[in-house]
């Protein structure tokens, strides 16, 4: 592979607005893109990859560098020397290459590697917990799935398309999927690809989604005519998916505190033709009384650390606080606690993360089970999904009935 300076430079900048400024890993490679319209494919592939895969290594880089944070101009060259000596490039003769140490740099990789919170880039608080929640050997397990490139999985609009259709129109794109029956409305990409671009995307026949996430809805088990809650819809992956499932008949409630998330929800139902739901902000606790014993299905996707999607945002390896962890399982238990009290008596509640903690999963329903309202609910059953079993997200699932 031969460096260009133009997307080197990209990457230089971006790098430099990550770790320094705190800017999220993704709106700086879709800033990056923006740069120069002439970058055809390859090279835009470049910029993205390269910027992700260092923000995935950036423990370990840094230590390879031997250079310290905040990052001066000079020590994100010498990390990404790192990289490129690291992947086997030949490294021009730019300055910012001059006695760029190659054989310590691959000496320090392997005594490095040898630590696994070096090894596989990550702080050690974070390690530590990995540790005291899953035991040595599935953290160990998960931290290297965790640290793999995510795969573009689609989940099919069914309301506009069937997945045999779609994937013969991809076809014609030079788009190669293939399907896993585990996932019945899931195509997965055996090549990384801009899906977002083709005409396919526009129609409203696709979204992407990870197979993880695509078990959620299933698991609730809506059907047409039901009224459905969404609580934590965000921009709303599911409550779409939701939709299909429910063939556009019936009621969904999405509920979020936010309204820029609810926006972007509402571009993308008009983009898929999904006309059942009805909107909510959740800014007082009335909204949520108002519909006390009303809906056949909750689904609470809660807000949690995302610990099963490290693979999609590296970032928040650097950006996740242990404060951040221990309040978010406060939220956990109030949305439990409140969100299930919309549930009717016979209906079903699906509570849902992408983390793989048991305090943030099961545990947390141990403890709704055994609140007041909670033993209204009988455990029906769960799901824990890691990510170095499924090749796919981590995620939690879980179902429980209200039976009184
Ligand atoms: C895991 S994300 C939801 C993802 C979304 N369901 C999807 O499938 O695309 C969690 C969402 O919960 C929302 N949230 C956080 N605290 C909340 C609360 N107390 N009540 C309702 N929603 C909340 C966040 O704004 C965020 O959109």
């Amino acid at each position: 592979m031969r460096l260009h300076r133009n997307l080197v430079f990209a990457v230089i900048d971006s790098l430099l607005n990550i770790f320094n400024e705190g800017e999220y890993a993704d709106k700086e490679v879709a800033k990056a893109l923006k740069r120069d319209t002439r970058w055809g494919a390859k090279d835009r592939k470049f910029v993205a990859e390269t910027i992700y895969e260092i923000v995935r290594w950036k423990r370990l880089y840094t230590e390879i560098a031997e250079v310290k944070e905040p990052f001066t101009r000079d020590a994100i060259w010498r990390i990404f020397a790192v990289w490129a000596v690291l992947r086997g490039i030949t490294l021009p003769d730019w300055k910012y290459f001059e006695n760029t140490p190659v054989r310590r740099i691959k000496g320090r990789f392997d005594e490095l590697s040898k630590i696994r919170k070096y090894r596989e880039s990550i702080p050690d608080w974070m390690d530590e917990l990995g540790v005291q929640e899953l035991g040595e050997e599935i953290w160990t397990k998960e931290l290297t799935a965790q640290n793999q490139q995510a795969q573009v999985v689609l989940r099919v609009n069914t309301l506009k398309t069937t997945r045999q259709k779609l994937r013969a129109q991809l076809m014609d794109l030079d788009i190669e999927t293939y399907f896993d029956d585990n996932y019945p409305d899931a195509l997965i990409l055996k090549e990384r690809a801009n899906v977002f671009m083709t005409p396919l995307f526009k129609e409203g026949l696709f979204e992407v989604q990870d197979a993880s996430s695509q078990k959620v809805v299933p698991l609730l088990d809506v059907k047409p005519g039901m009224r459905v809650i969404d609580t934590c819809a965000g921009a709303g992956g599911k409550t779409l998916h939701i939709a299909a499932k429910m063939e556009n008949k019936g009621q969904i409630i999405a509920m979020d505190l936010y309204e820029s998330k609810q926006k972007q929800l509402k571009i993308r139902a008009k983009r898929n033709e999904v006309f059942n739901v009805e909107y909510r902000i959740i800014d007082s606790t009335k909204v949520i009384k108002k519909l006390h014993d009303k809906a056949d299905r909750v689904l609470i996707d809660a807000p949690c650390s995302g610990l099963g999607v490290l693979k999609r945002n590296p970032d928040s390896k650097w950006k996740l606080q242990p404060e951040f962890i221990d309040e978010i399982k406060k939220t956990q238990r109030e949305v439990l606690e409140n969100y299930s009290k919309m549930v009717k008596v016979g209906g079903k509640l699906v509570y849902a993360t992408c983390s793989i903690l048991p305090s943030e999963n099961e545990k947390q329903i141990n403890h709704f089970l055994k609140t007041d309202f909670g033993q209204n609910f009988k455990f029906v059953k769960d799901e824990k999904v890691l990510a170095h079993q499924s090749g796919f997200d981590g995620f939690y699932m879980c179902l429980m009935e209200r039976v009184k």
